[in-house]
């Protein structure tokens, strides 16, 4: 549970932005082969925001059984299914809409219902879920995670549930809906993607060990985090 070990942290650092996302790319594709593999289904958890979307371009080429794979997502913004800062219509534009992945089997977080109503729609959701094979997240300049932000619950407890709703995000919009640091802690592997140097100080304070809402997730098997140079500093 994520209070009671500390944070394993594995920084895999690359020159470029453009490194990072080939690699991530490849490494998301061999996940979901094994688990596919191994139980006949993957399911992954997708990061929001801007730096994912070079990701999700490249997974449209991947060469897989897109039948198996099952979306989810680790944090939603309050706004309508079109509008231009929901993460889920990110994710639709830069990548699901071009595979064929059946879509019963993709499941936003619906943020038009207002941060409670979608988080305890969600939860309902989740609590049907097998298991996630693979978490992605970000990071955000302030540190935040998902919509983890610094100074509010983070949903660390071993009883924490697995959704939390937002209604006062110091990044807008301000009614969010984050899988809470419990639920993202519960999978086998857990990737961050960090890119540009506007995330450099916020990389420097979680190398230090401050105490900042990334440093909360803490799966049993540790963080992975794709970092670029700009970033890395
Ligand atoms: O608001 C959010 O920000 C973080 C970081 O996003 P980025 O644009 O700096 O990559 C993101 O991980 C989160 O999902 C999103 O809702």
């Amino acid at each position: 549970m994520p209070e009671t070990h500390a944070q394993i942290r594995r920084w895999h650092l690359y020159p470029t932005a453009e490194d990072l996302v080939a690699h991530a790319a490849a490494a998301i594709g061999r996940i979901a082969a094994e688990a596919i593999a191994r139980r006949g289904d993957f399911h992954f958890v997708l990061a929001g925001g801007s730096t994912p979307i070079a990701i999700y371009a490249r997974l449209r080429d991947l060469d897989c059984d897109w039948s198996a794979w099952h979306i989810y997502i680790g944090d939603e913004r309050c706004v309508g299914p079109e509008h231009p800062e929901r993460n889920s219509r990110m994710a639709e534009e830069a990548w699901l809409r071009h595979v064929p992945i059946p879509a019963g089997q993709i499941h936003p977080i619906r943020g038009e219902l207002g941060p409670a109503r979608a988080a305890a729609d969600y939860a309902a959701l989740l609590a049907s879920v097998p298991r996630f094979d693979l978490v992605t997240l970000g990071l955000g300049e302030d540190g935040h995670t998902a919509s983890l932000f610094p100074d509010h619950p983070w949903g660390v407890e071993a009883d924490a549930p697995a959704t939390l709703a937002v209604t006062d995000s110091p990044k807008p919009p301000p009614e969010r809906v984050s899988l809470s640091a419990r639920a993202l802690s519960q999978a086998p592997q857990v990737f961050f993607y960090v890119a540009g140097a506007a995330k450099r100080d916020a990389v420097a304070r979680w190398r230090r060990g401050e105490g900042i809402p990334a440093g909360a997730i803490r799966p049993a098997n540790g963080v992975d985090i794709w970092v670029d140079e700009a970033a890395w500093g």
